[in-house]
């Protein structure tokens, strides 16, 4: 009754119905209604049986594509993604400094970010590895003057009130000298104001963004002439990308938990609502990485025929192939394992580690423990069952070991 009531009383925009009929043609499986047509009755039947039959039939196009790929949109109609660093600050944070760099671009209205995390840049001395610097930040602005430059980020080292270095379109490339550097480690994160902001335990979204950054600032030991070794400080970036609630919005996903409170899961209550099961996008990520250079060729490195790319940290196996699709190299991907499993793994029962605690509350600022709930539980199931994520789940883990308890 309660899905029957919902689809009345909200689903069926003009929006959403005209969507699904002009893909008619590709949804072989799924009847497509137009607003003039009553909705028939057995397709609002909200048993737990027909309830799939139910919604698919008056899904978006991109609803369609989580069922049917075939009826996926095709990215090559898109304008190639070109991106623009606007600003870049120092901001200091629980795992070191970082770089916050603002971008603009040609896809969408939205501010995109990328924190970089290149503390070696910092120094004086010479970089063993190439410094992760936006081209689009330093690249000579019209009718620019040296304050605009600085105020903008466009310096080199540490800006201070004695020392204030704008950086030139090579910036730092010169001082690199050769030895075997691990690729950056990358995250492409897309935005959770609840988890990241406000504490949700219905996700890992804050655990997975402060792990992220964590593990990106932990330093490398490097290879610098045979049987010399050298530690570095950690490089990388994660891409935040404003695409709230798996780019839904964040009006939608509320209304995605309440259904999720009614017993959907995260990717039936988005198709409930006549969106996909994930909605987003990951050219513009791609054109950050390139600005910021971790695709180029490492010609600038002498003595050195490295494969030039990132290591990748996720397990959404479709942020992989939009990286492969958009010409990026991922010469390895790192596993994001939420860190209760981390806990977990030794003895098959909960074994806080020296970094980080298993709190009752969630990672919601960066610098803090683990996330840990039943919704979220409930939650990296549906992701690992339903979506296809890539992660090895222990046999500890809570949704293996009992049935969710239903909470409220
Ligand atoms: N629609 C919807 N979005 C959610 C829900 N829970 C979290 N999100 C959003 O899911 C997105 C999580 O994205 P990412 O942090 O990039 O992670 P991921 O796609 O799960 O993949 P990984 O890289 O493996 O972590 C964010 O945009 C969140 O706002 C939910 O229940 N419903």
């Amino acid at each position: 009754m309660l899905t029957q009531r919902y689809l009345k009383a909200h689903t069926l925009t003009a929006r959403t119905i005209t969507k699904a009929r002009c893909s008619a043609p590709k949804l072989s499986l799924h009847r497509v209604f137009t607003t003039r047509e009553a909705i028939p009755r057995s397709l609002l039947e909200t048993n737990a049986k027909n309830e799939r039959r139910a919604y698919t039939s008056i899904i978006s196009p991109r609803s369609a594509a989580a069922i049917d790929p075939s009826s996926q949109h095709d990215p090559t109609t898109q304008p190639e993604a070109h991106v623009k660093c606007i600003a870049r600050a120092r901001i200091p944070t629980p795992h070191g400094p970082a770089f916050l760099h603002l971008y603009h671009n040609n896809r969408d209205a939205k501010e995109h970010l990328a924190i970089v995390m290149d503390s070696a840049q910092f120094s004086d001395g010479p970089m063993i590895a190439p410094a992760i610097r936006s081209a689009s930040l330093d690249s000579a602005w019209e009718e620019e003057t040296t304050m605009e430059r600085l105020i903008r980020g466009a310096y080199t080292g540490r800006l201070t009130e004695e020392v204030r270095t704008p950086s030139t379109p090579q910036s730092d490339v010169s001082r690199t000298i050769a030895a075997v550097i691990p690729p950056p480690l990358v995250r492409i994160h897309s935005e959770c104001y609840t988890g990241e902001t406000i504490g949700s335990m219905r996700c890992d979204c804050g655990e997975q963004l402060d792990e992220a950054m964590r593990q990106i600032a932990q330093p490398i030991t490097i290879s610098t002439a045979p049987g010399v070794s050298q530690t570095i400080p950690g490089r990388g970036a994660v891409i935040y990308l404003r695409q709230e609630g798996r780019g839904i919005g964040l009006a939608a996903k509320l209304r995605a938990y309440n259904l999720q409170d009614m017993g959907h899961d995260t990717l039936s209550a988005n198709l409930m609502l006549g969106h996909g099961a994930d909605e987003r996008s990951y050219e513009v990520a791609a054109a950050i990485l390139g600005d910021l250079g971790v695709t180029e060729p490492l010609n600038s490195i002498a003595n050195t025929s490295q494969a030039r790319g990132i290591r990748l940290l996720t397990n959404n196996p479709a942020k992989v192939q939009a990286m492969s699709a958009a010409g990026i190299n991922i010469l390895e991907r790192v596993e994001m394992v939420p860190r209760s499993w981390q806990c977990d793994h030794d003895h098959g029962h909960p074994k806080p580690s020296a970094l980080h605690g298993v709190r009752d509350a969630a990672a919601t600022m960066i610098g803090t423990g683990a996330a840990h709930s039943a919704d979220l539980d409930k939650y990296i199931k549906a992701k690992v069952e339903k979506m296809g994520h890539m992660l090895s789940v222990p046999p500890s883990a809570k949704f293996i070991r009992k049935p969710l308890q239903r909470q409220g």
